[in-house]
């Protein structure tokens, strides 16, 4: 495959939807952003995904609609199959992944590039409160979920032979944003190289 794919994961709240968006919307961008289908209701507030049903997604799954899926935080996750086409093209493709499916995501993919989101832990209950997406109990639960997916994961997957790399934002997302953007930047000169 001729692209690049970015594939960005992170704890919950961390900014990698707000990342994304800014990243692709940024003048004279040409990455592409691939939009989810999320088994949410539309109704919830958050990224402009696919809203749809357990078994509409099942469905889709059945006939290989998804490059990728995963199951995480009571939801299922898919990524359209139209990305192996944007890639087949030349495309920088950003997905919004899940670190638990990190590992799955470089086996089919292992040219990519993995981003890994961080931020200051007390930041991201305030900033999860703050976006009033889901209640505190399901807050709760995601923060839990760090726990079992300590940054230590990331050495494993390098020791796979994975390209990652952090993207700290824990201060303002433009920067957060101009620190993705060059990462991508150098990942695909040094892949040309
Ligand atoms: N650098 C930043 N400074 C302040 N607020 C931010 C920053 N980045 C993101 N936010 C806010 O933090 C909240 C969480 O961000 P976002 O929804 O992008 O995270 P996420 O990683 O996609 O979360 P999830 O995986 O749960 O969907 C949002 O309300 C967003 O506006
Ligand atoms: O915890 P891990 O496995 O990294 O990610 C789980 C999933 O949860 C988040 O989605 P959202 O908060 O429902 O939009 C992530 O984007 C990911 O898809």
């Amino acid at each position: 495959m001729a692209g690049q794919l970015v594939y960005v994961m992170g704890p919950s709240g961390s900014g990698k939807d707000s990342l994304l968006q800014s990243a692709a919307s940024r003048k004279g961008s040409a990455l592409r952003l691939m939009k989810r289908y999320i088994t949410r209701s539309a109704e919830s507030e958050g990224e402009d995904a696919f809203s749809l049903s357990p078994e509409a997604f099942d469905a889709m799954q059945a006939r290989g609609a998804f490059a990728m899926s995963w199951r995480a935080n009571g939801l299922a996750y898919g990524i359209p199959i139209e990305l192996d086409e944007l890639l087949e093209q030349g495309h920088t493709v950003l997905v919004n992944g899940s670190r638990a499916y990190c590992e799955a995501a470089v086996q089919r993919y292992p040219l990519a590039l993995v981003v890994l989101v961080q931020v200051d832990p007390p930041l991201l209950l305030q900033r999860l409160l703050q976006r009033g997406r889901e209640s505190r109990e399901e807050i709760a639960q995601r923060l839990a979920r760090n726990t079992a997916l300590d940054a230590a994961f990331i050495e494993t997957l390098r020791k796979q032979g994975a390209r990652v790399v952090v993207v700290d934002n824990s201060g303002d997302l433009d920067t957060a944003v101009t620190q993705f953007l060059h990462t991508i930047e150098q990942a695909t000169t040094l892949e040309q190289q």
